[in-house]
């Protein structure tokens, strides 16, 4: 019970994200912080209403997608574009994972497995970057891994209204091979990606070019790679989202919220692609190819 009213006041609180933050974390810990830890199949209460209407906030929108597929870049850029945080949840286990704090061996043997992190752990995560984001006056979000259950979905639309979900998609034997090109660098955490696809028409089915991603020579002594991204741990991470995640693109598509984006190619021929298909306009990127 102490927990319901825990939910309530959560709620009553407003329609901010740090009101959503606050009812993700009372949710997580009424839900997780019984001594018993199990995961009730449905939420305690109907939820009362406190959205915000979409033209008091910015936009929040979530991208779906594979491992390797993109999510991230195509988020950052967009993220810049809106003005609007961009918030991966792999960035958040990472930085988690460099803390050494208590959590930081759990989470090492789970992502190094290529396994999920339970919803409890991600939903606390989640909740803390909201509300240090709301302190700051954040508004809107581009969530990128999040959701990657049915479950985070479900308390996802309990808390707010989502706009519009992303679906990045592209074909599973360069899904691989980008994953295994990922590199970081250490010093100023740029992403880069050293893979080059050059895949050929076959058969009447279209050919498909990336040219690599590659670093500015201040950052290629710097590279690292990401200890998950092994072609052992890349294949099992795919084989959990088509079992875990891929739910979740029913789940909006039956609320009419998805929208399916095929990646035609590398970034200089998929960026105005997936503008044009958002109906929004990149001055800057427009301003620098004329230049
Ligand atoms: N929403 C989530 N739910 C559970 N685990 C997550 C979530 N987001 C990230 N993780 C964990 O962090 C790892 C890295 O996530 P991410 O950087 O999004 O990788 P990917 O390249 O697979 O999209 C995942 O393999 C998983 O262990």
């Amino acid at each position: 019970m102490a927990a319901a009213n825990r939910l309530l006041r959560a709620r009553a609180r407003g329609s901010s994200l740090s009101s959503m933050a606050a009812y993700v974390r009372s949710l997580s810990s009424a839900v997780f912080s019984e001594s018993d830890l199990r995961v009730p199949s449905s939420l305690p209460h109907k939820p009362l209403s406190f959205r915000r209407d979409p033209k008091d906030r910015n936009v929040q929108w979530v991208f779906l997608g594979c491992p390797g597929v993109g999510k991230g870049t195509y988020a950052s850029r967009l993220s810049n574009l809106l003005g609007v945080p961009h918030i991966a949840t792999g960035d958040l286990v990472r930085e988690e994972l460099s803390s050494s704090g208590p959590l930081s061996q759990q989470l090492a043997e789970i992502v190094n497995q290529g396994k999920l992190v339970s919803d409890e752990i991600i939903i606390r995560l989640l909740s803390q970057r909201l509300e240090a984001g709301e302190a700051k006056g954040e508004s809107g979000f581009i969530l990128d891994g999040f959701p990657r259950t049915i479950r985070q979905a479900e308390i996802l639309e309990e808390v707010t209204d989502i706009d519009l979900v992303i679906n990045l998609k592209l074909r599973e034997d360069v899904l691989l091979e980008k994953c295994l090109g990922r590199r970081i660098c250490s010093q100023c955490g740029g992403n880069f990606n050293v893979a080059s696809i050059d895949i050929k028409g076959e058969n009447g089915s279209p050919g498909m070019y990336m040219a690599p991603l590659l670093p500015p020579p201040r950052c290629a002594s710097k590279l690292i790679t990401r200890s998950d991204d092994t072609e052992e741990v890349v294949k099992e991470r795919l084989r959990v989202y088509n079992e875990m995640s891929q739910p979740v693109e029913g789940f909006y598509r039956s609320r009419g919220k998805l929208m399916e984006f095929d990646l035609p190619g590398g970034i200089p021929e998929s960026w105005p692609k997936l503008l044009q298909a958002l109906n929004l306009d990149d001055h800057d990127d427009k301003q620098s190819a004329a230049a």
